[in-house]
Order: structure tokens, then sequence, then C-alpha cells
């Protein structure tokens, strides 16, 4: 192992995402690229600035004019200067926040775009340790925060800071010695503030980490409704999100306990810091002979210091709440590719599409084998049914072989060619896959077979719905191809869902066709119109089918039985039945359970 000299303890125990690491990373990476708009932002927040603290001196001048001078048509005078000022701050104030708003908008999407391009890049085994509502969650909450930062960071120094300086200038040109009582309140407030900083940050985490509690719940609940509803789980389920929203609620609570506990402090600090004023200001009036107008505008100036300044004390705690979401953000976009682009390495040149699995040793996790040394040949244009017990690692066999996962030892090979040495899209685009769970996306049924080809013609959409008996359905339907398919299909049924997405796999017209139990969950009726379809799927084709009813691949050219991991049999059917092993009697268990087999005139051969 090579270590670098320079990574002292302390650098590796250093958080990579602590506040100053991550506010200037924000800063640099995702604020720079706009920093022309933030220019000119800042400009026109300056420009309010200067119209505010104009402001507080013109009421002074105002006040001069009407007791010491009495001069009506000055007063006149400076209430049309005031008129004016005020219209050019309204400008300034709606175009700064426009532009920030744009900006916001802007960064909010681009962190949205590489969060979802970064899941894209991730490998099965990524997802199924995660649940998919903390990817929403970091999508909407962590991608806002990351804006919100920024905001008030740009707000804090283009619009509190910048009035705060303007109005101390006022201040200080007005009276010097009256301003140094006023910031006599800061330090007492600043460390007050310091100790409520840490106990936002926590709570911000559970905020973050509870909302994903609920929209996990929603999610499972709506996603599983039928099974809610046919349980009759909807009480548990309300109890379920119940208890997370009720911990988020009391969280939610405690933080604006705890951000707000400075208000009272600092309002009673402001009082004392105003009193003070009032009193000295009085007294320089009345005792030393002091202008009316010189207090006016040293007490409007410090009026109007008081909230930017308020503001700024709790930048901090801000800063803070909104850290933690856009730190759950940058964890997932920052971590290295489960499954990086691979575009690079060679494309897979298939001849026959011969399959080949060769002493292939793979586990989820380590230690667990879940196939162990499986050889076998998928013949070019032949059907290969994969048979035997549940748990036997038959999914497992497909999933390599798409490469979702990658083996621990030993090669798959297609035309002499081990896949992990291509590129995976090249693999992908070889291979047409039709699992027992359809997915259909929200759109039309024509859009969904549609996603097989890249630019697939409606002529091709239709010859393959044709293909796969999918067709006479579809035009049962009043908007035909057009039919919005519903979420994950909803307003389908099983057996027209399957029947789409034999269709995808057919315009898809891959070499190579991978089945997992398609007809599992029909009745016999659609089990026919299926079994056909894919008949038309498989003509030519390698194809290597996953089967539970064994009626279904009695005709494959090798049906391969697997146990434990290991092929224990293989041969052809009746082949495997005169030899009387584990797929004789399988197969016989199957007969006594279901009855004769409805021998369908199943052919999966060409
Ligand atoms: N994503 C996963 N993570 C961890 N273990 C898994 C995963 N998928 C499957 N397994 C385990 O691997 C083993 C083989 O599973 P596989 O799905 O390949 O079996 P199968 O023969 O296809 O079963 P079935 O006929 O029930 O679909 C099982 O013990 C299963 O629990």
């Amino acid at each position: 192992m090579t270590e670098r000299p320079t990574e002292t303890p302390k650098k590796i125990t250093d958080d990579p995402y602590g506040a100053a690491i991550l506010i200037r990373r924000l800063v640099a990476e995702q604020g720079l690229a706009y920093w022309r708009r933030y220019l000119l932002a800042f400009s026109l927040m300056g420009l309010a600035a200067v119209t505010t603290a104009g402001s507080a001196y013109l009421l002074g001048e105002v006040i001069n004019k009407a007791y010491v001078d009495k001069d009506v048509r000055g007063i006149a005078l400076l209430s049309l200067v005031t008129v004016v000022i005020f219209t050019i701050k309204g400008a300034a104030t709606y175009g700064h926040t426009v532009i920030l708003s744009q900006i916001g908008n802007a960064i909010l999407a681009n962190n949205q775009r590489a969060l979802f391009a970064k899941l894209m890049n991730e490998n099965i085994a990524f997802f199924s340790e995660r649940h998919s509502s903390e990817f929403l969650a970091r999508l909407t909450a962590g991608a806002t925060a990351v804006t919100q930062v920024l905001n008030l960071l740009i707000n804090a120094i283009g619009r509190d800071l910048l009035s705060l300086i303007a109005l101390v200038v006022v201040m200080v040109m007005t009276d010097p010695l009256m301003a140094l009582l006023g910031f006599a309140v800061a330090p007492p407030a600043m460390i007050v503030l310091r100790k409520l900083v840490k106990r936002i940050k926590g709570l911000a985490h559970n905020q973050f980490s509870g909302t994903a509690d609920i929209m996990e719940t929603m999610q499972e609940s709506l996603q599983g409704i039928r099974t809610v509803k046919a349980f009759t789980l909807e009480q548990a389920m309300r109890e379920r999100i119940d208890a997370s929203i009720a911990a988020v609620e009391r969280n939610a609570n405690k933080m604006a306990r705890v951000s707000n506990r400075s208000s009272p402090l600092m309002e009673t600090l402001g009082g004392f810091a105003i009193a003070g004023g009032l009193m000295y200001g009085g007294y320089r009036v009345v005792a030393m002979g002091a202008s009316p107008g010189q207090f006016f505008s040293f007490l409007t100036a410090f009026l109007l210091a008081y909230e930017p300044a308020k503001r700024l004390a709790r930048l901090n705690i801000e800063l803070n709440s909104n850290l933690i979401g856009a730190r759950k953000l940058l964890e997932i976009v920052d971590s290295p590719p489960s499954e990086p682009d691979d575009s690079n390495k060679p494309t897979l040149k298939l001849t026959d599409a011969r399959v080949e699995f060769r002493d292939v040793t793979f586990g989820y996790r380590p230690g667990e084998p879940v196939l162990n040394r499986m050889s076998f040949v998928a013949e070019p244009g032949k059907t290969t049914a994969l048979v035997g017990p549940s748990g036997g690692g038959k999914s497992t066999v497909l999933a390599l072989l798409l490469r979702l996962y990658e083996v621990n030892q030993g090669d798959i090979l297609i035309d002499g060619q081990a896949i992990s040495g291509s590129s995976r899209q090249s693999l992908r685009r070889q291979t047409a896959y039709v699992g027992q769970d359809v997915y259909l996306f929200r759109d039309t049924i024509g859009a969904n077979i549609a996603f097989g080809k890249e630019g697939a013609r409606q002529d091709e959409i239709v010859a393959a719905a044709k293909a796969a008996c999918a067709h006479d359905f579809i035009m049962g339907f009043p908007l035909g191809y057009d039919t919005p398919v519903g979420e994950h299909g909803a307003q389908l049924s099983g057996g027209q869902r399957q029947r789409i997405a034999v269709a995808r796999a057919l315009i898809k017209n891959a070499p190579i066709i991978l089945l997992d139990e398609a007809t599992a969950a029909l009745d016999s009726e659609s089990e026919k119109a299926v079994q056909e379809a894919i008949e038309h799927l498989c003509q030519n084709r390698t194809t290597i089918v996953i089967a539970h009813r064994l009626h279904t691949i009695m005709h494959a050219d090798a049906i391969l039985v697997v146990e434990a991991g290991e092929i224990v049999e293989r041969g052809q059917h009746d082949d495997l039945l005169r030899r009387g092993g584990r797929y004789a009697s399988f197969f016989r268990l199957q007969q006594r359970e279901a009855g004769p087999p409805s021998l369908a005139p199943v052919s999966a051969t060409a």
C-alpha cells in the first residue's frame, strides 16, 4: 500500500464536508460559473444599499429644513429626491432578486442533472442497498439546499453587508461616538449564536432523514397499493407514516425553537442599544446644541441597520441548516461510480451469438457464492432452458450475462470474446431481456414499444406489435397506440404488459434473447398468446429462458437443471425423463400438482 507522506493523521480525520470546505467548494465549483451575473446582482445590491443609506441621511436633512431652516421649498425638493431614491431602490431590488433567482434555478437544475447522471452510472447493487426515496430527498431537498447556501452567501455579502457598511458610514459621519455605542452589543450576541449553530447541525440532519422516511413510506404504500388494500393494511400504513410525520414535526418545532432562540436576545440587546442612542442623542441635541437632523439621521440609519445586522448574525445558523442538504447531495455525486462509463472498451462483435459460461463463480456477498464454477454453452440460434428449485441461481445467470454484476471468477464469452473486456453498451445492445416484472414507462403504448429501438418508425412499431400478438388488443383501445399505459402500466393486464414487453424486445432485433419466466403470472389464455409472441421473438436467435413451469420448455434444445449454483443435469426433455433424475422428479411433481399439463403446441425453437 502506498500512503502519501503528506496525509498526516489530522488530515485523515478532517471532514471533507465540513462547513468551511463545503462553502469554498460550492462557491468555486457552482457559483463561480455565474460570476458575471453575480457581479450585476452585486452592483444592483450596492445601489439598493446606497439608496437605503441615502434615505436615512435625507431624513436628517428634512428635519433640519423643517425645524432649523424652516425652508418649505427645500423640504419639497428633498421629498422629490426621496421619491427618486425609493424608485431606484425598488428597481435595483427587483433586478437583483430576479437575477439571483435565475442563477439559483440554474444551479438547482445543474445539480439535479448531475445527480441523475450519476445515478445512471451506478450498478444494480448500489440501488438494492438503498431506498429510492433517499434519492428523491437528495434530488429535491439536497439540490435546493445548494442553491440556498449560495443565495444566503450572496445576500449576506451583497445585500446585508453592503447595506450595513453604507449605514455605518452614515452613522459614523453623523456621530462617531454614538456609532461606537451601537456596536457594543455585537460581541455578546456572537457568543450566543455560536452555541446555537452546533445544535442546528444535528437537527437539520434529523430533519433530512426524517423527510426521506416519510417519502419512503409514502412511495411504498402507493406502489404496493394493491397489496395494502388486499390485506387491509391501510391503518398499519397510516400508523407507519404517522410516526415518521410526528417525528419530523417534533424535530421541525425544535429547530424553530433553537434557530430563533437568538431573537429574544438580539431584540433585547437592540433595545438597549437604541435606548442608549436615544438618551445620548437627545442629550446632544438638548444640552450640546447638536442639530435635530443629525440625531434623526443617526437614529434612522441605526434602525435600518438593525435588520441586516440581525440577518448577518443569524447567517451561520441558516448556512449550517442548509449545508446538511448540500452535503447529502454531494456525497452521492462525489462517490466513485459503481458502473463507470466503459464506452472506450472494444465493441462486442457478434457472428453467431454463441454464449459460453466458463467456470463462472459469483456471489452477491463475499464468501457466499451463488454460482459455483458454472460452465455451459448456449448454442447459436438454439434455446437453452434453465430450470431448478427457487434460489438456485437461474436469474443470477441472466444478470451476469447482462453485466448487471461482474463475475468473481471465470469468464462469460460471446463468440469467443469475454464480455468483461467489451463495453457494456455494446453487450446490452445485442441482448433483449423480457422479465417477470415488465416495466412500462409512463408514456403511450407505442412509445413503450419504441423504447426497444432508437428512432423506431410507426410501421416498425406496428409490425413488432403484430408479431407479439399485441396489435389486436392495442387497436381495441380508442386511442390505439397512443393509449397511455398509466404508472407502471397499471392500466393494462398482466398478459397485455407481457406482450408489449415482447414487442419491445422484437423491435430491438437483438441476436440474444433472455427470458425470465415471462409467462409465469398469466392465465392459460394469456399464456398462449404470450407464448406465441415469444416463439416469434426466439426464432433463429440464441435464447436463454428460465422456466418454472416445465411444459413451456419441453421442446428446448438444451435443458440445464440448476441447483445451489451448479448445473446438476443437462440434456433434452425426453432424455432427462428417461434418466429419471432431478428433472424427471420435478416434471412428475408438476404433473401431479397440475393434472395433465395443457400441452399447448409450444415450440421454443425455430
Ligand atoms: N440482489 C441480491 N443480493 C443478494 N442476494 C441475492 C440477490 N439476488 C439474489 N440473491 C440470492 O442469490 C441466490 C440465487 O438467486 P436467483 O434469483 O438467481 O435464484 P433463482 O434460481 O432465479 O430463483 P427463482 O427461481 O426463485 O427466481 C438466492 O439465494 C438469493 O437470495
